[in-house]
């Protein structure tokens, strides 16, 4: 998971591989708390989702005295017992409305004298409306307080009168607000039902409802069947209880899936014989969101499915726009919204108006960040409609006016704005996409944009890399790795390359002379290394301390100046620039391997400090050290590292001068990343 303050996602170009996605959200909740609700049974749960959301309602089971056990995927859940609840909880939800719902109705139900239950949540949650809920619990006699806003958590719940309770079996329940206040009826109810059945009337349109008829598919599974007449009122029979399954699958995501159909369908070129598959999910699925998969098909995204699987390549280009009441895939409906920007035509997604109450308002979200793409929007309180920008960049200010524009798209704590608009990057303008705050997918699949990396393709030479080069112990490694963790980058530390080589020759007895070149070259061609964290391995042999030994400079400071050896270790430097982007440090990285590079820093300090820097180094990490031979070897290493024929030491011309002698590591990456934002284009595109 990328946890920075931005991800930018470069100029992409083409789609192909495999995804497996991880558990349904949906699923994974509602699963977890009916597991919990079976009294003293133990259920498998495979696969479920590892998320924000899932961990709101496993830490609130947790504290409620549910045993969980974790093995591998799977959790071993064994259900409450009232009798040994808490007398009092606190229980933070985040911004979970699948825990915050169904964890409301199920513990107003179940709490007995003298127990007292607070739930709250993030800012957002006490935002989300929970009122027509907490009404409809209040008919059958709880006891519920809002502790700050009326029809808003935070919530205080108490044991229900029975007195109160008593003869009311009959409940109704507003349908058109959230699907998920039903959904937590639903779930409650079975506790009460043991000797006489619960009917729920739905009040005006029920929205979402493919989701209720998870919530039902899954009641069913633990052995509670409920009878649906025309999704307007369901039936909880007398004698329903809830009974293990045993052991339970969750299913991949359908929503998380919405955004690798798009993909496909907007990045696998059917004629190069690209193809994006999506597994864990497919035709069968009980999801309501796998219906996107028909939108998209509308739109012109070729798709086949199995069983437990997608595969999807592009169909019609551009994509065709589409008008579509959206009621049945409320979620997955966003991804259309971006999809919308490959279309031909405005596309009007319409009866969405769930997007205002979900993590943020998603209508408003929406309208805004497409916007700032070059978009023309226009909305109304359930719809959508968006005309995507014209082919080319946008060179004037304003939206909807020209072409595309490099934005900054803010996420607004919502995993779905971050995971739609990473689609964006396929923009005909070849520009890059800045996500902001991209840590926020975490609420439904934290490694998303790591999947997403793993299958895309950026353009040709698109791939950002920043060379730090310099003399020895100046600390480009250090600085290296402190912008890399800012921009979620990879790093390559091109000397540790040429100290494994010195290693692996003189292990093998070979001089590092250039009259050995060939064998030299040799050996670093059948290299066996892995990086590990911090960890190198040789043949599997762990040589991470050796190699920063005064004899692995200098053994690396001999091989490097041999050409063979460089170029046999040419390719493998440039294959390291991977998305979202690279840092390298060496000697040669802006002048040689990455010349192409945008940014490259050359990067220096006094003698005195490097030495007093190495020295100190070597000594931290248990080597030995002498201030003096210390000096002497780097002098000669610089000089030998400057004045070699091949690839000496030196600036590109198009490097910038840094020099860190009385400036720390933090002030240094200040300075570079400083220097990469003016050479992004997101400063004066992305205003709307
Ligand atoms: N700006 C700085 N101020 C003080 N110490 C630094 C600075 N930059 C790096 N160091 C320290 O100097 C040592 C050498 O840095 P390193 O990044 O390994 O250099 P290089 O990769 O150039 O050989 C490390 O112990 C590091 O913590
Ligand atoms: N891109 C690079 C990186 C390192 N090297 C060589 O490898 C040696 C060790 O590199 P390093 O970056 O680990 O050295 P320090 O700066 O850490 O002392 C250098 O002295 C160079 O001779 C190189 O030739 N080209």
């Amino acid at each position: 998971m990328y946890t920075i303050p931005f991800l930018d996602i470069p100029p992409l170009q083409g789609a192909h591989g495999v995804v497996r996605l991880p558990g349904s959200k949906s699923i994974s909740n509602r699963v977890l708390l009916l597991a919990a609700l079976c009294q003293g049974a133990t259920t498998e749960v495979c696969d479920v989702l590892a998320s924000d959301d899932t961990d709101a309602m496993l830490g609130a089971l947790q504290m409620l005295g549910c045993r969980i056990e974790r093995e591998g995927s799977v959790l071993r859940i064994t259900g409450l017992q009232p009798d040994a609840m808490p007398a009092q909880a606190s229980l933070h939800l985040g911004n979970a409305g699948t825990a915050m719902r169904p964890l409301t109705a199920a513990l107003a139900l179940l709490l007995g004298d003298g127990q007292v239950y607070e739930l709250t949540g993030v800012a957002r949650m006490q935002e989300r409306p929970i009122g027509d809920l907490v009404e409809a619990l209040r008919q059958l006699g709880c006891e519920i307080e809002y502790l700050r806003n009326e029809g808003f958590p935070p919530l205080r719940l108490r044991a229900a009168d029975p007195a109160r309770r008593a003869g009311h079996t009959r409940l109704a329940i507003r349908g058109d607000v959230s699907s998920q206040f039903l959904t937590a009826m639903l779930m409650a109810l079975p506790l009460l039902a043991a000797e006489r059945a619960y009917t729920i009337e739905v009040e005006g349109e029920l929205i979402s409802k493919p989701y209720i008829a998870i919530t039902l598919e899954l009641l069913a599974r633990f052995g509670v069947q409920v009878d649906n007449e025309q999704w307007q009122r369901f039936t909880i029979p007398a004698g329903s209880a809830y009974r293990s399954p045993g052991q339970i699958h969750v299913e991949a995501d359908a929503s998380s899936a919405s955004y690798f159909l798009a993909l496909g369908g907007i990045a696998s070129d059917a004629g190069q014989g690209h193809s994006i598959t999506i597994e864990g999910v497919g035709a069968d699925s009980i999801q309501g969101d796998i219906r996107f998969a028909q939108a998209a098909a509308q739109m012109g995204v070729q798709i086949e499915s199995g069983p437990n699987w997608l595969r999807v390549q592009r169909g019609r280009w551009p994509l065709q726009a589409i008008e579509l009441d959206c009621n049945h895939i409320p979620d997955a409906a966003m991804t259309l919204a971006v999809m919308a920007l490959y279309a031909e035509g405005t596309t009007r997604l319409t009866n969405i108006g769930s997007w205002r109450v979900k993590e943020t308002d998603r209508i408003d979200a929406m309208a805004a960040e497409c916007a700032k793409l070059g978009a023309r929007v226009e909305s109304g309180p359930d719809w959508i409609a968006i005309t995507p920008p014209a082919a080319g960049v946008n060179a004037g200010e304003g939206a909807g006016r020209g072409g595309w524009r490099a934005a900054s798209i803010a996420t607004y704590d919502d995993h779905r704005m971050a995971m739609c608009f990473s689609l964006a990057a396929f923009n005909p303008a070849g520009l890059p996409v800045r996500i902001e705050d991209p840590r926020c997918v975490g609420k439904t699949f934290p490694d998303y944009f790591e999947t997403l990396f793993g299958v895309v393709q950026a353009l040709p030479g698109q791939v950002p890399v920043i060379c730090i080069d310099g003399p020895s112990a100046s600390g480009k490694g250090s600085l290296a790795a402190a912008v890399a963790a800012q921009l979620g980058y990879a790093v390559l530390d091109s000397g540790a390359l040429y100290r494994i080589a010195g290693y692996a020759a003189c292990a093998r007895g070979i001089p590092l002379h250039a009259d050995h070149a060939p064998e030299l070259a040799q050996v670093v061609q059948e290299m066996d290394v892995a990086f590990v964290g911090e960890t190198i391995l040789l043949g599997g042999e762990d040589i991470s301390l050796k190699i920063r030994s005064d004899t692995g400079s200098r053994n690396a400071s001999l091989i490097s100046a041999i050409p063979a050896v460089r170029d046999a270790l040419l390719q493998f430097q440039r294959d390291r620039a991977r998305l979202p982007g690279l840092v390298a440090d060496g000697r040669d990285m802006g002048t040689v391997v990455f010349p192409q590079a945008p940014l490259k820093v050359f990067l220096t300090a006094s003698a005195e400090k490097r030495a007093e820097r190495r020295y100190k180094q070597l000594i931290s990490q248990g080597l030995s050290a002498n201030m003096t031979t210390l000096r002497e070897e780097l002098h000669a290493r610089d000089l030998r590292d400057s004045t070699r024929a091949v690839a000496p030491l030196q600036p590109a011309v198009d490097a910038l001068s840094l020099d860190n002698s009385d400036i720390g590591i933090e002030a240094a990456a200040r300075q570079v990343l400083s220097w990469w934002e003016e050479r992004r284009p997101f400063s004066e595109s992305s205003r709307p």
